[in-house]
């Protein structure tokens, strides 16, 4: 019996073993991790080649509950590390101390809040590999100077290099959703400390793509500080990640 798909959920079920295989073979298990947490498994079609591979421990975290027991009934081996939760509710340290990679066909309605969470635990987390829209893949593997780099993409590529792998045709999909998606790779940058205070640096990115259309002199007035720099005469999209970084020490040093 299959699972009825869940518009709610974003369920949207990979039909494409080829594919399937391609997104699970683009995990580095030289990242440094044993264990590799799915997202949304489903009714498991990367799951089955995730237990195919010896280098790592695969957990899975599922909200639906039509799905679990399915994936107990399918995977017997997976049944003791089948989670029935909400990951965006969960932390990572309830499974392991130690690095957990992340895998998922991410439900696309709510992939910014997966990866706001992921930013939140990354230094247990070396490596995502996930599928999402491909509108918002290409946004966070954006380089600066682009129309498509946005926040998420700032505030992931500080901490993480990103990488735009393949598309994805609606057509490989049960039911087809209405857009095109990619797949990504992101593997945590170890090399780059956020030298600034992260929640402002967190806020002077947010307060600079809010009017994303004005220089920063104009669109950070809502900072209420007194600055003088030459990145005031650009526009937040234009900025790289050391860009930020420089403009919030600057920003901290007006505070001050
Ligand atoms: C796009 S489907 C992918 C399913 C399967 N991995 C596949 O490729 O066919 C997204 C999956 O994420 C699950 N899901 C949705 N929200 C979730 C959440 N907050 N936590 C965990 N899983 C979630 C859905 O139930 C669904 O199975």
């Amino acid at each position: 019996m299959k699972i009825r798909p869940k518009k709610s959920l974003g369920q949207h079920f990979l039909r494409d073993l080829s594919i399937a295989r391609r997104i699970v073979d683009s995990l580095v298990p030289h990242q440094g991790f044993q264990t590799v947490l799915e997202i949304g498994p489903g009714m498991g079609v990367l799951t089955q080649y995730l237990l195919q591979n010896d280098a790592y421990e695969t957990h899975v975290i599922e909200i639906d509950r039509d799905s679990v027991p399915y994936l107990k009934q399918h995977y017997p081996a997976l049944a003791p590390r089948v989670i029935e939760g909400d990951f965006l509710r969960w932390n990572l340290s309830r499974l392991t101390e130690a690095k957990v990679a992340i895998i998922g066909n991410l439900p696309y309605n709510i992939s910014s809040q997966i990866f706001f969470r992921i930013i939140d635990q990354r230094d247990q987390v070396p490596e995502i590999v996930c599928m999402l829209q491909k509108e918002v893949a290409r946004r966070l593997a954006s380089p600066p100077g682009n129309k498509e780099y946005g926040i998420l993409s700032v505030y992931l590529q500080a901490f993480y290099d990103i990488e735009y792998l393949f598309s994805v045709p609606p057509g490989a999909f049960d039911p087809p959703p209405k857009v095109q998606s990619g797949v990504i790779r992101l593997l945590r940058n170890e090399t780059m400390q956020l030298a600034c205070d992260e929640q402002l640096f967190f806020r002077v990115i947010k307060t600079g793509f809010n009017q994303r259309r004005k220089t920063l002199r104009n669109a950070l007035k809502p900072l209420g500080v007194e600055l003088d720099s030459p990145y005031l005469d650009q526009r937040a999209e234009q900025l790289s990640v050391a860009d930020f970084v420089a403009l919030t020490q600057l920003v901290q040093e007006a505070m001050e």
